[in-house]
């Protein structure tokens, strides 16, 4: 085809050379003049822009079709020019047919330039408002066709959100119309038009962008769009005019004002009203103001100025769009109740360091288990741990939020926060242990009525003053034994055993704890185990009462327990068993023969004397004022008294059965060990079935070694055993490491630590029996060395020292002890290795001495001024080289050169930190000067000496500690 002239391209349509050149213009192609050639592709752009279009849009049909399911015709109408673009209908179906739609507008248009800005101005208006007559039909169509192309079904809706676009970029296009004076809005179209229109067959291309974006967009615009119209712009068609559909063509006659109104705001695009006139304006707007319409998409629905139409108008519409509407309901609503009770109780919690916690009243109580932690805590008050450890910090203590913490801690916290805490006992933590198997002690013991009740032997501890006799004692007892002699004896020292003492003509069986002293009496009641029922408290008649006699005493009358006083060593010459008589009644033990109650015996452990009435005395006691009854028809209760491991039998504890009885293939659970007990031995050695209560048995059986106080139950099944085992073992844990946490306050510990104050000493015992590495420990944590250093005992245990031990103590830089056990010999290669050190004690008081001498040793020496001398200054001696030199007589001591000085005058210090840089008698430097002579002392640059100034000499010594 050749090039034809604008203006006989002009004379063919029957239009104007400046309608024609006005057209191209606004399709996006520049000419220079009437006599201009145009390309093919130009000239068919050009006929089907004009209203001779008819066939164009027959020709557009189709591929809007195809894009949207052929809606209407009238869609296709709309699209004539869209046919190039449609191409790539398949990229955004619903875009493209848009665009198509759009491109009808240009058809509109086509005659009059200068109708043309305003008619869209009003059809943008009343936008897409179906208006125009003979678009009329079309425009419609054209939105349903988005519509269905979008898959919408509402016309609505989808002539919304392309509309935005299509405004958007419809706009562009108008404004590049340069042409037109009203649709000035340059800037926008002209990116788009132009490139679109250049290229025919490309304008899918350069398009897409728009149809992307109109999509996006297309929510808020719809205004904008209606000034599109005009812009119909076919070059972008492809692009994104298409939404404009509806509003396209907008013949000026088509403004069907309110009309389009309401369809804008069934939109929800609502470009309604905005339009204002001059489409070109309002296409700008629209891009400008129709962005931020645009987000607010279908929401802005009604609003009018929304639409972007007007400028002025626009923007502000777009602003009340973006923040109001739009986002749906403003934010006032009502504050869900939630949000006002946490308000609320903001309000009433007052703060400390910047976090706010529930309050408690002052009396509300929480109770706790032991080794609970901030977040146990937290848990019940419904608080939030973090601000629990602020709290506590700002209290001046650090712990993590799962940290365990000792009751003083939460003690203090719950007093700042108005919180009771209880914690509770170990005694009650286990009892509700035990009630989640179904095992109820208490219960058990008050449903037994007095039938069910059988008499049971006494068992008596020995307790007194340290060499009063009390392994002399137990011996003779164990030898005063009536059947003793026939079996044999007792072979063995399982930590108890039973004698059968013949009293009023009966064989009656007492049991003792073997293990003299109260420590181990205090410790089984510690851990809540009442073994006792009556104390025989030894006292030598030769030494009187003593401060342990005192101290035994105190523990028994605590525990409630009966004491028979063994007024010992009475065959001494020196004995005076009337005095303990008399000393005693000062702490409430009045002997019988004064009137009082308290039964005391004379007797001498060392020749066997008086230890038949002892024993008489001790059933007469038990007879008279304890009701010694239990039932022995149940499963086994007791207490664990003594345990070890055992090389060839494992763990081997010796228990005491205090009600039921124990039967070997019992389950049983000891404190955190269990087992079932595979066989039973007697104090003789000799083999048991049963047990029956007060009797002291050595249990075979059990996985690990129990401690000295463990209680211990037999329990229904093996697997019941188990998990009480192992749940007191991890309450335990948790105790125990609530009580190693270091008793530190904030401020002292930032000190200390800062002056390196603190040094801990971490030990970890081992021992042969659990009674002994107890007796170990309670003295150990006695030793008082100062705030200064700490002992911690990391580990204790029962059996030899194993590699998990020397590991422990590498990791905390522990020293193990190990009292009567020793380490295997790869274990001693590996404390070789990692520096451990290993101590082996035999005797429990050089354990301690040793460790007393080590804590002290840790202690940072301590130093002490010792003065040297003193000296008197007569006269001072000027000397350039030397500056003043005081001349002076040795008032005490001895002056030396290089010691420390200070000088006073008046007793007051004038110069301190100096030193005796120089001394001289006569002309001769000498090292040191004595009392009475006179010398020359050079103090270095420090020359504010006079006549009656004093000069001390001091040294700074270590002190030992004692
Ligand atoms: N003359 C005399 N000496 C006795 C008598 N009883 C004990 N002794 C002596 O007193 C010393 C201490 O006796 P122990 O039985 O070891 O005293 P203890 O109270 O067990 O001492 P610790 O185990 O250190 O607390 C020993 O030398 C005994 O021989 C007694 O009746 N008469």
């Amino acid at each position: 085809m050749a090039k034809v002239r604008v203006y006989e391209l002009a004379k063919e349509l029957g239009k104007s050379s400046k309608e024609v050149m006005a057209k191209l213009t606004e399709l996006g192609e520049f000419v220079r003049s009437a006599s201009s050639t145009i390309e093919p592709p130009v000239v068919r752009k050009l006929k089907d822009a004009f209203p001779s279009e008819a066939p164009a849009q027959a020709a557009a049909t189709p591929v809007v079709q195809a894009a949207s399911e052929a809606k209407s015709p009238e869609r296709a109408a709309a699209a004539p020019q869209a046919a190039p673009a449609a191409p790539q209908p398949a990229t955004n179906a619903a875009a493209t047919p848009a665009q198509k739609a759009a491109t009808p507008a240009p058809g509109v248009k086509p005659g009059p330039v200068k109708p043309a800005p305003k008619a869209p101005a009003n059809k943008a208006a009343d936008a897409k408002a179906p208006t125009g007559k003979e678009t009329q039909p079309k425009a419609p169509a054209a939105a349903k066709g988005q519509e269905s192309a979008t898959g919408t079904p509402a016309p609505r809706p989808a002539a919304t959100p392309k509309p935005r676009n299509a405004s958007g970029q419809g706009n562009r296009p108008a404004p590049r119309a340069g042409n037109n004076p009203y649709a000035s809005s340059q800037g926008m179209p002209r990116a788009a038009g132009p490139r679109a229109g250049n290229n025919p067959y490309a304008s899918s291309q350069g398009m897409p962008r728009p149809a992307g974006s109109s999509e996006r967009s297309a929510g808020g615009t719809g205004g904008p769009r209606p000034s599109a119209p005009r812009p119909a712009a076919s070059p972008r068609p492809a692009g994104g005019p298409g939404p404009r559909p509806g509003a396209p063509r907008p013949n000026p006659g088509m403004m069907p004002g309110k009309t389009s109104l309401r369809p804008g705001e069934k939109q929800g695009g609502g470009n309604a009203p905005a339009g204002g006139r001059g489409g070109g304006r309002g296409g700008f707007n629209a891009n400008r103001g129709g962005a931020p319409g645009a987000g607010g998409g279908a929401g802005f629905g009604g609003r009018p100025g929304g639409g972007g139409g007007g400028r002025g108008g626009a923007g502000r519409g777009t602003t009340q769009g973006a923040f109001g509407r739009q986002g749906g309901k403003p934010a006032r609503g009502r504050k869900s109740k939630r949000a006002k009770r946490q308000e609320f109780e903001a309000m009433q919690a007052p703060s400390l360091g910047g976090v706010q916690v529930p309050r408690g009243d002052g009396s509300t109580i929480v109770r706790l288990r032991r080794g609970s932690s901030l977040a146990d805590f937290a848990d019940k008050i419904d608080a939030n741990p973090a601000s629990l450890v602020t709290v506590l910090f700002h209290l001046g203590e650090m712990a993590t939020a799962t940290q365990s913490l000792d009751e003083d801690t939460f003690g203090t916290l719950g007093a700042e926060l108005g919180y009771q805490i209880e914690m509770v006992s170990a005694e009650d933590e286990d009892r509700e242990l035990l009630e989640a198997f179904d095992i109820d002690l208490e219960a058990e013991e008050a449903a037994e009525s007095d039938e069910m009740l059988e008499p049971r032997p006494p068992v008596v501890t020995v307790m007194g003053h340290v060499d009063h006799g009390k392994t002399r004692l137990l011996d003779a007892i164990r030898h005063s034994d009536v059947i003793a002699g026939e079996a044999g004896g007792i072979t063995q020292h399982i930590g108890a055993y039973q004698i059968r003492h013949e009293y009023e003509g009966e064989t009656r069986p007492i049991t003792f704890i073997d293990t003299p002293g109260h420590e181990a009496f205090t410790a089984m009641r510690a851990r809540g185990a009442q073994v006792t029922d009556l104390a025989i408290l030894v006292v030598a008649a030769d030494d009187g009462v003593m401060p342990q006699t005192i101290e035994a005493l105190n523990h028994a009358q605590a525990a409630g327990v009966p004491v028979v006083v063994a007024v010992n060593k009475i065959d001494k010459p020196e004995a005076n068993p009337a005095k303990i008589r008399q000393q005693l009644t000062e702490y409430n033990l009045v002997a019988e023969e004064y009137g009082g109650d308290t039964v005391f015996v004379d007797v001498s452990a060392r020749q066997g004397k008086g230890i038949g009435e002892l024993l008489d005395s001790v059933l007469l006691v038990a007879d008279a004022e304890l009701d010694l009854r239990a039932n022995p028809d149940k499963d086994a209760r007791g207490v664990a008294i003594e345990a070890n491991l055992d090389k060839g039998r494992g763990a081997v504890a010796t228990v005491l059965v205090q009600s039921g009885t124990l039967a070997v293939g019992d389950s049983i659970v000891a404190g955190t060990s269990y087992g079932r007990v595979r066989a039973m031995f007697d104090e003789h050695g000799d083999t048991l079935d049963v047990a029956l209560p007060s009797r002291p048995v050595q249990v075979l059986g059990l996985t690990s070694v129990p401690r000295a106080g463990d209680t211990f139950l037999v329990a229904p099944e093996d697997r019941t055993a188990r998990q009480i085992a192992e749940k007191r073992e991890a309450a335990e844990r948790a105790a125990t490491l609530a009580k190693r946490r270091k008793r530190v306050s904030l401020e002292d510990f930032t000190q200390a630590l800062e002056q390196g104050k603190v040094e801990t000493l971490n030990l970890v015992l081992k021992g042969d029996v659990s009674g002994a590495v107890e007796a170990l420990e309670d003295a150990l944590v006695k030793i008082d060395v100062g705030d200064e250093v700490q002992l911690r005992i990391i580990h204790r245990g029962v059996g030899a020292i194993t590699q998990n031990d020397v590991n422990l103590a590498t990791v905390d830089n522990a020293i193990i002890i190990g009292f009567n056990v020793k380490p295997a010999e790869r274990v001693t290669e590996l404390a070789d290795r990692e520096g451990v050190d290993i101590r082996f004690y035999s005797v429990i008081y050089q354990a301690i001495d040793d460790v007393e001498a080590a804590l002290k040793g840790m202690l940072k020496p301590e130093y002490e001024e010792v003065q040297l001398g003193t000296a008197e200054i007569r006269q001072v001696f000027r000397s350039s080289k030397f500056g003043n030199i005081a001349g002076s007589i040795i008032r005490s001591g001895t002056i030396k050169r290089g010691s420390k000085a200070r000088v006073l005058r008046n007793g007051v210090v004038i110069g301190d930190n100096l030193s005796v840089e120089s001394l001289r008698r006569e002309k001769d430097d000498v090292t040191e000067v004595r009392e009475g002579f006179e010398c020359g002392i050079g103090l270095g640059s420090f020359n504010d000496v006079t006549e009656g100034d004093v000069i001390e000499t001091f040294e700074v010594r270590e002190k030992p500690r004692d």
